[in-house]
């Protein structure tokens, strides 16, 4: 464009609103090329920067950036790969055009949702959202209509050119995989109320403003993909089980763990490949922050997690936006106790439940296990009938049921105990077990 200008100039053939016209539109250009270069400086300082300039070679640096920091390897750009103006002007318009097209497709391609799910969605925005009427109004699929909602309200799916039959695909699977174990707290009622939770946090607290588009995007998948396949049961269950996940995983964070590589492996498969179309640099930064975002979900990391925060408020530099977004999530992860009462108590009902499942009625105990929790028993019943200033005669009361249920908690068999009496369906306070429960574990192990 600016060579026309100048040969126009030159045989003094010029339209004055053109030549304007075009000036505009080369300097924002030029203003725009400008800006991300500056942003691509700025992210690269760090201490390994100074390397740069003691003359050490690129991909020294590169290399020791990729392996000793947590910092995602960027090819480099050679030189000779500088683009061409031409080409810029071309990217743009083609990235303008294929825009449009992708918004169109999915515009044609939109279910006609029902009234009713219209209409639930009409408080997609608000804190009192009703979790439970979407999944009744989009018959029991609240996560692909929630997720859907939200990707095409951001225009996320045109920004970053998201195939409509990908992301019906992952969708579908995703729902499948969270149904899996037929949980009754982790479902992706879970994952769509936490997904909507954290839209709303990010809306009313204006931080959608200070997010880029992929960082949006990454955070919302974050939170429908946070409990993906759960097992249902504690991080510790599958610990104490030896299960094949904590060996898969070392103890460490293990359904987290599971859920972000499973995930990760769904989007392996071509079909359900919604990332398909970003870039490689675009790719690695969002599941830096996805993998980073869904690992502080875990609750071993909540004090770690507040305590870091309320530090970094009392400083006056900025707040690391992969560890604000992590704290985002784990709030919305837990944040049903601040929504209005019909909603919280149906949450905590559901969680209750699920705790409850994790243990195996008594005829399914081993021998061992049965002998372990009736030598436990007898102790309990002993040392009961010794100290209660009642004399009580030798039943087993549900207050004793309730003592077997803790104890056996506290052995090498956490999760194993026995079923509660109709009467008294939650365990009692937990009480410091009495001096005679430590002999009785000496002699009956
Ligand atoms: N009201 C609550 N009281 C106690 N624990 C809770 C409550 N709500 C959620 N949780 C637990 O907090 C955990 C947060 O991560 P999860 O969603 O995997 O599983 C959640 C529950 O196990
Ligand atoms: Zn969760």
């Amino acid at each position: 464009v600016l060579r026309c200008m100048i040969k126009q100039l030159e045989e003094k053939d010029v339209d004055f609103e053109e030549l304007k016209k075009n000036l505009e539109y080369t300097a924002s250009l030029l203003e725009a090329v400008y800006i991300d270069g500056t942003r691509q400086g700025l992210d690269a300082e760090d201490d390994l920067q100074k390397l740069h300039s003691d003359g050490v070679p690129t991909e020294v640096t590169d290399w020791l950036a990729s392996t000793f920091t947590q910092k995602a390897r960027r090819p480099a750009r050679r030189s000779d790969d500088k683009p061409k103006f031409r080409s810029i002007v071309h990217a743009v318009q083609a990235g303008i055009f294929v825009e449009r097209m992708f918004r169109r497709a999915y515009t044609a391609a939109m279910p006609n949702q029902p009234a009713e799910v219209v209409n639930c969605l009409r408080d997609i925005d608000t804190w009192n959202f009703d979790v439970f009427s979407l999944t009744t109004a989009s018959d029991n699929h609240p996560l692909q209509t929630l997720f859907f909602e939200l990707v095409t309200r951001y225009e996320l799916n045109s920004k970053f050119k998201i195939p409509i039959s990908c992301l019906t695909w992952f969708l579908e699977k995703l729902e499948r995989g969270y149904a899996k174990h037929n949980n009754p707290y982790h479902s992706s009622i879970h994952a769509a109320d936490v997904t909507q939770t954290l839209h709303c946090l990010l809306l009313r607290t204006g931080l959608v403003h200070w997010l880029t588009e992929l960082e949006v995007l990454a955070s919302l998948f974050a939170a429908a993909i946070h409990d993906y396949e759960h097992t249902g049961t504690t991080n510790n269950f599958l610990i104490h089980t030896k299960s094949d996940f904590a060996m898969i995983y070392n103890d460490r964070s293990v359904q987290e763990s599971h859920h972000i590589s499973a995930t990760f492996r769904l989007l392996q498969e071509d079909q359900s490949n919604i990332f398909v179309n970003l870039s490689r640099e675009e790719w690695m930064e969002l599941r830096a922050l996805v993998i980073e975002m869904v690992l502080a979900t875990d609750m071993s990391s909540h004090l770690v997690q507040v305590k870091a925060m309320k530090a970094c408020l009392q400083q006056t530099d900025g707040i690391e936006k992969p560890k604000a977004l992590s704290l985002l999530l784990h709030t919305a992860d837990i944040s049903h106790p601040s929504k209005p009462w019909a909603l919280h108590s149906r949450w905590t009902k559901a969680l209750m439940d699920e705790f409850f499942r994790q243990v195996r009625p008594v005829e399914e105990l081993t021998t061992l296990e049965f002998s372990y929790v009736l030598c436990q028993s007898l102790v309990i019943t002993f040392w009961i009938t010794q100290t209660s200033p009642v004399h009580c005669p030798l039943q087993i009361t549900p207050h004793i049921f309730s003592w077997i249920q803790v104890w056996a908690r506290a052995g090498p068999f956490q999760n194993v105990i026995l079923p509660v009496p109709a009467e008294e369906k939650q365990p009692q306070h937990m009480m410091l077990p009495p001096p005679c429960f430590t002999v009785g574990m000496v002699f009956f192990g």
